[in-house]
């Protein structure tokens, strides 16, 4: 495929940058069979369809496959939502203007999924493509390891590298010296290696650069944290400038309104895209982690255990009490494993049983289905 330095600067992962992702020569096969399409990039997802771009400048609607479009093709066995491009898919578009249209979904290296609340279980996919997921946590009562282990065990499983994101490490220290250093030490206690933890002030440029290594040109990354943690904060600190809530008139470029409703794809001053979405307070899990690998630690204790199916209760021989009474585990971890391994365990059997719940469906046609609502667009 021949790549533009366009593409380049929105995203386009070169071989050269990256040659661990999978997925390339898949990529290539796609592109010859639909020799007069070209790729771009979705840069904006709305009720109504797809904002596509091709370079830095204004992203241009594009048609979606009919199968892609809404509720009446899914209830008729069609592409379940998070099959569907999200922001930050690579796609094949032909024709111009009115006529562009998206002919082909490239192969995604990472998703960023979670389950979305509601009376169905569904699926939404957040963001596609993304390398980094910043994991915002304020120094200040939204310090939670327990929850900072939650979303790493779901952005590891969507196959993006998290970053912990520590901010108002300014009032933290100022609070109390020593107080950041404290709240490292005590991620550390994760055992989780080679995992990045930059504490920041995100009110302030110059302490934001601490995240440059992760934010060179053609790089795409994505904030999670719960609210108030300072993601509005650091993305105006990224952007230098405001990306404001609501109806914001860009005047530097004329590029038009701009709001936050929607996920968009924004690229920064350093090279690198951030995809800016609602939705990314709460991650639920899908069903598809695998939490053992996140609790690696734990999980080699276990094969220690003298039953092979104990609970870590009350089992004589149980390993992992034994680590925990020795000091040298930290329970509250090994509560929030379980926790979370109920929970995907939950989430998981949910996930079989819509999924055969589709099969049947599109054997016996849309009857049985009238009650789904296929609105994968709601948001936290
Ligand atoms: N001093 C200081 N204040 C911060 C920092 N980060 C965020 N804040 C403040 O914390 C408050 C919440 O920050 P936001 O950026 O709005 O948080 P958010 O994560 O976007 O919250 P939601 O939009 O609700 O998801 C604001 O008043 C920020 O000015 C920081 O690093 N240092
Ligand atoms: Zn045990």
């Amino acid at each position: 495929m021949n790549v533009s330095p366009d593409l380049v600067a929105i995203g386009w992962p070169c071989v050269a940058a990256a040659p661990e992702r999978p997925g390339l020569d898949v990529w290539d096969a796609l592109a010859r069979a639909h020799p007069a399409a070209r790729p771009a990039r979705i840069v904006e997802q709305h009720r109504s369809g797809y904002l596509v771009a091709e370079s830095l400048e204004e992203g241009y609607p594009a048609e979606s496959l009919p199968e892609w479009q809404r509720a009446s093709t899914y209830r008729k066995g069609g592409t379940a939502p998070e099959s569907r491009p999200a922001v930050g898919d690579w796609v094949l578009v032909e024709g111009e203007g009115a006529t562009a249209r998206i002919v082909a979904l490239l192969p995604r290296y990472s998703a960023i999924k979670r389950a979305a609340a509601g009376e169905h279980y569904k699926q939404q996919l957040i963001a596609a493509n993304v390398d980094t997921v910043f994991v915002v946590c304020g120094l200040d009562d939204d310090f939670n390891p327990r929850r900072i282990e939650r979303y790493l065990l779901l952005v590891r499983s969507g196959g993006a590298e998290p970053v912990v994101v520590l901010t108002k490490a300014d009032l933290a220290e100022a609070g109390r010296a020593g107080a950041v250093a404290a709240a490292i030490d005590d991620l550390g206690s994760l055992g989780l290696e080679g995992l990045a933890v930059v504490p920041i002030n995100a009110r302030d440029a110059g302490s934001v650069d601490a995240l440059a290594d992760w934010l060179h040109p053609g790089r795409t990354v994505v904030l999670v944290g719960s609210s108030g943690a300072g993601k509005s904060t650091l993305t105006n600190s990224l952007l230098g400038r405001d990306r404001m809530k609501t109806g914001e008139v860009r005047g530097s470029d004329s590029r038009g309104r701009h709001t936050t409703t929607h996920r968009a794809l924004v690229p920064l001053p350093s090279g690198a895209c951030l995809i800016d979405t609602p939705g990314m307070r709460e991650l639920k899990p899908t069903g598809e982690e695998d939490v053992t690998e996140n609790f690696s630690d734990i999980d080699a204790l276990a094969e220690q255990c003298r039953f092979r199916d104990c609970a870590h209760g009350r089992e004589p021989g149980c390993a992992v009490r034994a680590a925990i009474e020795a000091g040298v585990l930290d329970a509250q971890r090994v509560a929030n494993y379980h926790k979370l391994r109920d929970e995907v365990a939950g989430a998981a059997a949910t996930l079989a049983d819509r999924r055969s719940e589709q099969k049947a469906t599109t054997r016996q046609g849309p009857r049985i289905q009238k009650a789904r609502r296929d609105d994968e667009y709601d948001e936290d």
